[in-house]
C-alpha cells in the first residue's frame, strides 16, 4: 500500500455543488482537458465559423455561436429548432469531437443520468458585454436527457430561475473549465447568463467559451 492509498478516494472525485434538486456543478471537471477541447473546437470553427444568430423577434444576440455534432441549434426569423445543415456553409456541421462527447457522457453519468447520447453541441462565444437572457432549453425531442454546459475562459455569472421567466432567480459563478448538468425535475428551468465582464484569460484571452451538449433527438 502507498502512502497515497491511505487517502483512499480522496482527490480522485471531482468537486461538486448541488445548484438545486437534479443540477449539479462540478468545479474544474474539464482542468485536465481544456487545451485538447479547445484545439477541436478551434478545429469546428475552421469549417463552420462563429455567427450572430437572430431571434424570431429580430434581434441579434450578443453571443457568436456555431455547431457540431449531427444537429445544429438554430434560431432565425423562422423561430428556433435543429437542423442538420449549415445555413452559412450549406453543409452538415462538422462532427462532434470524441473528447467533447465523452466529457459530457461521463459528466452526465456522475451526475445521475444514464444513456445520454449527445447529437448536438452548440458553442457560444462571449465577449465582454455579451450576454444570454433567461430562457428554456426545449426544441430536444426527450426531456429526459439532460443538458451538459462546459465553460472556458473568463467567468461568468449564470442567473439560475424557476419554471416562469418571472419567478426569482439565483447567481452562481461559472469558471474556467467547469461543468454543469441538470435535467429530470429540473430540466426546464429558466436559466441565462449576465453581461460577461472585461478581462483578459490565460488560456482563452478575452472571451469565455460555452459549450451546450445535447440530445436533440
Ligand atoms: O453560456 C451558457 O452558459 C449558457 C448557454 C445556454 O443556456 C444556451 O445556449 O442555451
Ligand atoms: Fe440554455
Amino acid at each position: 500500500m502507498t502512502s497515497l492509498d491511505l487517502f483512499g478516494n480522496l482527490g480522485s472525485e471531482p468537486l461538486r455543488s448541488n445548484i438545486s434538486e437534479q443540477a449539479t456543478l462540478f468545479h474544474q471537471f474539464l482542468a485536465k482537458n481544456d487545451e485538447a477541447l479547445l484545439t477541436d473546437v478551434r478545429g469546428v470553427l475552421k469549417s463552420a465559423p462563429l455567427r450572430h444568430l437572430q431571434t424570431p423577434a429580430g434581434h441579434k444576440m450578443s453571443v457568436k455561436s456555431s455547431n457540431c455534432g449531427e444537429y445544429g441549434w438554430m434560431s432565425d426569423s423562422q423561430g428556433y429548432r435543429y437542423q442538420r445543415i449549415d445555413p452559412v456553409t450549406k453543409a452538415p456541421w462538422p462532427q462532434m469531437p470524441p473528447l467533447i462527447a465523452t466529457k459530457a457522457i461521463e459528466v452526465a453519468t456522475l451526475a445521475g443520468f444514464e444513456n445520454f447520447k449527445p447529437d448536438s453541441c452548440l458553442i457560444n462565444v462571449y465577449l465582454p458585454g455579451a450576454k444570454m437572457g433567461l430562457h428554456q432549453d426545449k426544441d430536444e425531442r426527450d426531456f429526459t436527457k439532460p443538458i451538459v454546459s462546459f465553460s472556458f475562459g473568463l467567468p461568468v455569472n449564470f442567473l439560475w430561475g424557476g419554471f416562469k421567466r418571472s419567478e426569482k432567480y439565483q447567481k452562481f459563478q461559472l469558471q474556467h473549465t467547469d461543468a454543469l448538468v441538470w435535467g429530470g425535475s429540473d430540466r426546464l428551468r429558466y436559466h441565462g447568463v449576465q453581461q460577461l465582464k472585461d478581462g483578459v484569460h490565460p488560456v482563452t484571452g478575452r472571451c469565455r467559451v460555452n459549450l451546450t451538449i445535447r440530445q436533440a433527438e
